[in-house]
């Protein structure tokens, strides 16, 4: 029953790679432009030479750093997502290592639990059926690999300020990393959507820390302090299934939730097995060592001795193909 249910997914999946151009899987942007360049698949330096993606997927990808295909998730799992995410806010389940985090406006008040108090959920490698997303072979056909989770939900100041994912990754190459983002919902301008900078994932990995918002801004939400204010944004409006999958050094965020209904999302990070860890001391990623670390020690008073690579080799789950470094 479940190799006909992978392979009926598969078969949307070899659809939506069937399909002609790359127009075809970029949600519409509202705003911004985004380049589809002419240039060789010898190269390519941020995709694979397997068959996967179509060339003018590949040349997408490789030109503005993300991709968006449309559809692919079945609504089906998207229902299982939110099934399990209420629960989790009502606390009814409560997944080992699970991070709940409330909107920092709120995050001294009393709360009832309930899902408008809950912004996201991360680390939810332990939550059988959230982990269900990292695994869907629909995303394993894109990416072949050890996984990070994430369940975001936009609200007032829970909006994402323009920042790289390298930034929180202690392991390299960057180029074997991608993120997987999908809607659970219509997401637009009006509830938060995604905004890319694209073609920044050229460049290399700039420091980051807290904007300066009034009302404030979450816990380790940090963001690029110098990015050029001109450069051309897109802003990723995608349909309930739709998802995004883009490069760690590609410089993205997500706006205000100015409507009065939810904007929810799933999403994980694969990073190749081929990935090796780094020591972050002396480079720009140690002021997020020192907050993760930080908060490592308040909740398992953990030994001065644990750095961020500790805490990923704690956080990843291998999803796809042999373990060799992570
Ligand atoms: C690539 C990817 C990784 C990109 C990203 O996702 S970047 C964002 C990453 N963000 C995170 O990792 C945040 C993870 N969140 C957490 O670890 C937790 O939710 C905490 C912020 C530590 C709060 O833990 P919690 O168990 O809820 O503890 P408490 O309710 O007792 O609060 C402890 C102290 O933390 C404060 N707090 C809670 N939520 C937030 C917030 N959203 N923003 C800022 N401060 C916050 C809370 O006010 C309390 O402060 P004090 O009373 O100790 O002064
Ligand atoms: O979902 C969001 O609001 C932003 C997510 C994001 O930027 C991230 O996880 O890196």
């Amino acid at each position: 029953m479940e190799q006909l249910r992978a392979a009926a997914r598969l078969q949307i999946v070899l659809g939506h790679l069937g399909r002609p151009s790359a127009g075809a899987v970029v949600a519409h942007p509202t705003s911004g432009t985004i380049s589809s360049a002419s240039f060789h698949p010898q190269q390519f330096q941020y995709t694979l030479d397997n068959n996967v993606l179509t060339l003018e997927q590949r040349k997408f990808y490789e030109e503005n750093g993300f991709l968006v295909i449309k559809n692919l998730v079945p609504d089906a799992d998207i229902q299982r997502f939110r099934n399990e995410f209420e629960k989790i806010c009502r606390k009814e389940v409560k997944p080992l290592g699970l991070t709940v985090m409330r909107d920092v406006t709120i995050s001294k008040s009393e709360y009832a639990p309930s899902e408008k108090m809950i912004t996201k959920v991360q680390d939810f490698q332990e939550d059988k059926e959230l982990f269900r997303y990292c695994t869907l072979p629909e995303l394993l056909y894109f990416v072949p690999v050890v996984n990070t989770s994430d369940f975001p939900q936009g609200k007032k100041t829970s909006r994402h300020p323009l920042h790289q994912d390298l930034h929180y990754f202690p392991f390299r190459p960057s180029d074997l990393i991608v993120c997987a983002w999908t809607a659970m919902e219509h997401i637009s301008r009006n509830n938060g959507c995604l905004v890319v900078l694209p073609g920044t994932h050229k460049g290399s990995l700039k420091p980051h820390d807290y904007p300066k918002w009034e009302g404030g801004v979450n816990k380790m939400f940090h963001g690029i302090q110098d990015y050029e204010e001109n450069k051309a944004r897109v802003h990723l409006v995608m349909e309930k299934g739709d998802t995004v999958f883009f490069h760690p050094l590609l410089i993205h965020g997500s706006g205000q939730n100015k409507t009065q209904g939810f904007r929810k999302a799933i999403s994980c990070h694969f990073a190749s097995a081929d990935c090796h860890y780094i020591d972050v001391k002396g480079t720009s990623q140690e002021n997020i060592e020192k907050e993760v670390v930080g908060i490592a020690h308040k909740f398992f008073g953990a030994e001065n001795s644990v750095n961020l690579k500790d805490i990923w080799m704690f956080r990843a789950r291998l999803v796809k193909g042999e373990r060799t470094n992570l």
